[in-house]
């Protein structure tokens, strides 16, 4: 196992900047996610750790060991992509054990690891079946116990799940975790889905236009949005600005202002840290509006609720047994407390790597 390390990263493709001067380090043992929207590096960063490409700038270390000039196969790298594609005509045994006949382990060696593999990916009594006797999450399992069956140093996943069907890919992100937990493998990983990576990484990095603007636990992230942009972008936000939201202060609203925080700061507060009330809500630390209920959406346990204050617009997600009985258009108070009023630094501040 080995931490991986990339330092002042950048590769260009003509004019194009698909990874500008990418700083992140990720520990070893640790689970990684990269994060951002599409086009923004993700794959790229992923393919430069692997050696499919090579960086016009800048280092990448596996371990103790600079690998700017290491060959893929050299690098010591498990994989799974999301077109991952198992040979048609071997079993499953043989597709694990590909890997091992590569590098010459020999046929008792090949035979008790791609056993092990199995057994991890609990597939041990499927061997002898061939990938189209398989169901999707089983072909996905295999792919994955052929990348791990060497014992790599480092795991690479890019939109591995993305094939899946939700429920099917909630139970993949459970194996997963699982699995990396077990063999303590340092695993990045490249998701489209947020919520993928808010449950399953130690650390996530964000991807816009190449840079990396925040990298850190989920929730730190999560909590402290370094811009605009990525509140919105993990999760939802209601974002007060400057401008609008002295305008919310029009209108019967209170909204308190955290010590750090100007009129002309950006505020933003997560959907589920507001509440809906028919009265008005007491308590001086309490920020409050009155709003119109725009659009109630049921899911199940929760809900979704699209409200009006002038010409803002506010989303408030709750238990839906939590939300009053109240007919679209009702006059309605939303309120949260001083703790869920993230203020929001202007543009993007530096973080740290590590
Ligand atoms: N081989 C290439 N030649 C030219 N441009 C490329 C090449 N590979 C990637 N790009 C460009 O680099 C940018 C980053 O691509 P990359 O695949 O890393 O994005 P991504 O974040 O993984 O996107 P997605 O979520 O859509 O997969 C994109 O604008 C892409 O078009």
């Amino acid at each position: 196992m080995a931490d991986v390390s990339v330092q002042n990263v950048t590769k260009t493709f003509g004019s194009l900047k698909a990874l500008n001067d990418v700083t992140m380090h990720f520990p070893d043992g640790g689970f990684f996610a990269l994060l951002g929207p599409s086009g923004s590096g993700k794959t790229t960063l992923l393919r430069a750790i692997a050696g499919f490409i090579f960086a016009d700038s800048g280092s990448i270390h596996i371990g103790d060991q600079s690998v700017e000039h290491i060959p893929v196969e050299k690098r010591d790298i498990g994989m799974m992509f999301q077109n991952y594609a198992l040979f048609p005509n071997m079993t499953v045994a043989d597709n694990v054990g590909f890997g091992l006949r590569v590098r010459k382990v020999g046929a008792a060696e090949e035979r008790r690891r791609v056993s092990e593999a199995l057994e991890l990916v609990q597939l041990g009594q499927l061997g002898d079946r061939k990938p189209h006797q398989l169901s999707g999450g089983q072909r996905q399992r295999v792919a994955l116990a052929r990348a791990i069956v060497t014992n790599p140093k480092v795991l690479l996943l890019d939109e591995p799940l993305s094939a899946l069907d939700k429920s099917l890919r909630v139970d993949m992100q459970i194996e997963l975790k699982r699995i990396q937990r077990e063999i303590g493998i340092t695993t990045i990983f490249v998701t489209h889905d947020q919520e993928e990576a808010l449950t399953l990484s130690d650390k996530i990095g964000i991807l816009r236009q190449g840079t990396m603007i925040q990298a850190g636990p989920p929730r730190e992230v999560y909590n402290n949005p370094v811009d605009v942009f990525t509140a919105e972008f993990l999760g939802e936000a209601n974002i007060l600005t400057g401008q609008s939201g002295l305008a919310l202060s029009s209108g019967g609203a209170d909204i308190k202002l955290p010590h750090s925080a100007t009129p002309q700061s950006t505020l933003a507060v997560r959907p589920e840290n507001m509440s809906i009330s028919i009265s008005e809500p007491d308590g001086d630390e309490i920020s409050k509006l009155p709003a119109t209920l725009v659009r109630r959406i049921f899911a199940g346990a929760m809900a979704t609720c699209v409200l009006k204050h002038n010409d803002n617009t506010f989303k408030v997600i709750a238990r839906d047994q939590d939300i009053p009985d109240l007919p679209e258009g009702g006059e309605i108070w939303l309120s949260w407390k001083p703790e869920h009023t993230i203020v929001v630094p202007e543009g993007s501040v530096g973080f740290d790597p590590n």
